[in-house]
C-alpha cells in the first residue's frame, strides 16, 4: 500500500510561517523589547488576550518583554464619573492633585492588575509595578513650552503634576528579565521628595527602553501607524522627517509624545522604535516575526 506524502497546504503554510520566524528568533533571543500597550488598544478584551499570548510567547522563546501600559481613556472615564474635568496640551493631560490621585488609582490599580491577570492566564509570570516600586523611575515636573505659530513667541505651560523620568533603576529590570518575570509597568513615579507624577505612558516606555538598551521600543496604539496628510501610512521615519511632520502639523495630539519618545529612544541607544496598530490580532508577533512587518519604523 502506498502512503500519500503530499503535504496538506494549510499545514505547509504553518510550517513556512514558523521557518519565516527563525531568523528573527535567532537575531533577538536574549534581547529586550519594551512594549507600550496604549489605553485605546486595550479596549477590546479579545485583543487584550492576544496581546498577553504574544508577550508570553516572546518570553518563552527567550526574548525579554517589558510591558509599559497606558490607560488615558480609562482615566478619562473615571474622572468623568467623579465630575472632574480634564484637558490636554499636546497630548498630555493637565494634572492637578485630584487628577494625579485618580491617574494613580486607575493606572497602578485597575489597569495594571488586569494586564497582570491576562498575562498570568496566558501562562506567563507577570509582576505589576509602577515607577515607585524599587524606585524604578525617579521623576521631576515636566516643563512644556509652546510656540505661538503666528508670533513664534514661546511660552511655558504649567501642566501641574505631569512628570518626566529623570533616572531609571535598570538593575531591578535586569533582575526581573533574567528570571521568568515579565515586568508590567504603570506610568506613575515620584520625585526625591515623594511627590507623585502622572507620566505619559509613551514617555515612560521610551525612558525605560533607553535605560535597558532595548532592541526595540514598540508602541501599540489605535491607528495603523503614522499617517501622512493624505492618510497614507508612513512606513519609515528618521529624526529629520519627524521634526518636519511636527512643524507642519501633520502630527497632532497623542501622536506628538509618541514620536518625541521614538526620537529620543533611537538617539538614546534603542536600535529602532515602531508605532503599530494594537487593534490588529497578534500585532506584536506579525511585526516581530514576519518579513513584511507592520506600522511605522523609526530609526536614527
Ligand atoms: N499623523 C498622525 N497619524 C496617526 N495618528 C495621529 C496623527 N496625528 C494625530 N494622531 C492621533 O494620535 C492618536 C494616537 O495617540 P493616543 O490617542 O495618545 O493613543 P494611545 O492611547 O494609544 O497612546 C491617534 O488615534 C490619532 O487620533
Ligand atoms: C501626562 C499624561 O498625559 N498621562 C497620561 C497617562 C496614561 C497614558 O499615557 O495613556 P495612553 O497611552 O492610553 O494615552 C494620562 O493621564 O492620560
Amino acid at each position: 500500500m502506498s502512503v500519500d506524502h503530499t503535504p496538506d497546504p494549510a499545514m505547509l503554510a504553518k510550517a513556512e510561517t514558523l521557518t519565516e520566524a527563525l531568523p528573527f528568533i535567532q537575531k533577538y533571543v536574549g534581547r529586550t523589547f519594551v512594549v507600550k500597550y496604549g489605553g485605546h488598544a486595550m479596549g477590546d478584551p479579545e485583543r487584550a488576550i492576544d496581546f498577553a499570548e504574544d508577550v508570553v510567547l516572546l518570553k518563552a522563546i527567550g526574548i525579554n518583554p517589558i510591558v509599559v501600559h497606558g490607560g488615558g481613556p480609562q482615566i478619562g472615564t473615571m474622572l468623568g464619573r467623579l465630575g472632574i474635568k480634564s484637558e490636554f496640551v499636546d497630548g498630555l493631560r493637565v494634572t492637578d492633585a485630584a487628577t494625579a490621585e485618580v491617574a494613580e488609582m486607575v493606572l497602578a490599580g485597575a489597569i495594571n492588575k488586569d494586564l497582570v491577570s491576562w498575562i498570568g492566564r496566558a501562562g506567563g509570570t507577570a509582576v505589576g509595578i509602577s515607577g515607585k516600586d524599587a524606585r524604578l523611575v525617579t521623576a521631576r515636573k515636566l516643563t512644556r513650552t509652546v510656540r505661538d505659530p503666528d508670533s513664534a513667541i514661546e511660552r511655558i505651560i504649567d501642566l501641574g503634576f505631569v512628570g518626566e523620568p529623570v533616572s531609571v533603576n535598570a538593575k531591578i529590570l535586569d533582575l526581573m528579565t533574567r528570571s521568568d518575570v515579565i515586568p508590567v509597568i504603570a506610568p506613575i513615579a515620584e520625585d526625591a521628595e515623594g511627590q507623585t507624577y502622572n507620566i505619559n505612558a509613551d514617555t515612560m516606555a521610551g525612558a525605560i527602553a533607553s535605560a535597558v538598551g532595548a532592541a526595540r521600543l514598540m508602541l501599540l496604539t489605535d491607528v495603523p501607524g503614522v499617517l501622512a496628510k493624505d492618510k497614507s501610512l508612513l512606513t519609515d521615519l528618521t529624526p529629520k522627517h519627524i521634526e518636519a511632520l511636527i512643524a507642519d502639523g501633520t502630527i497632532s495630539g497623542g501622536m506628538i509624545p509618541k514620536l518625541e519618545t521614538c526620537l529620543s529612544a533611537v538617539t538614546g541607544g534603542v536600535e529602532a522604535a515602531v508605532i503599530l496598530d494594537g487593534r490588529v490580532p497578534h500585532a506584536l508577533l506579525l511585526e516581530i516575526f514576519t518579513r513584511k512587518g507592520a506600522g511605522t519604523l523609526v530609526r536614527a
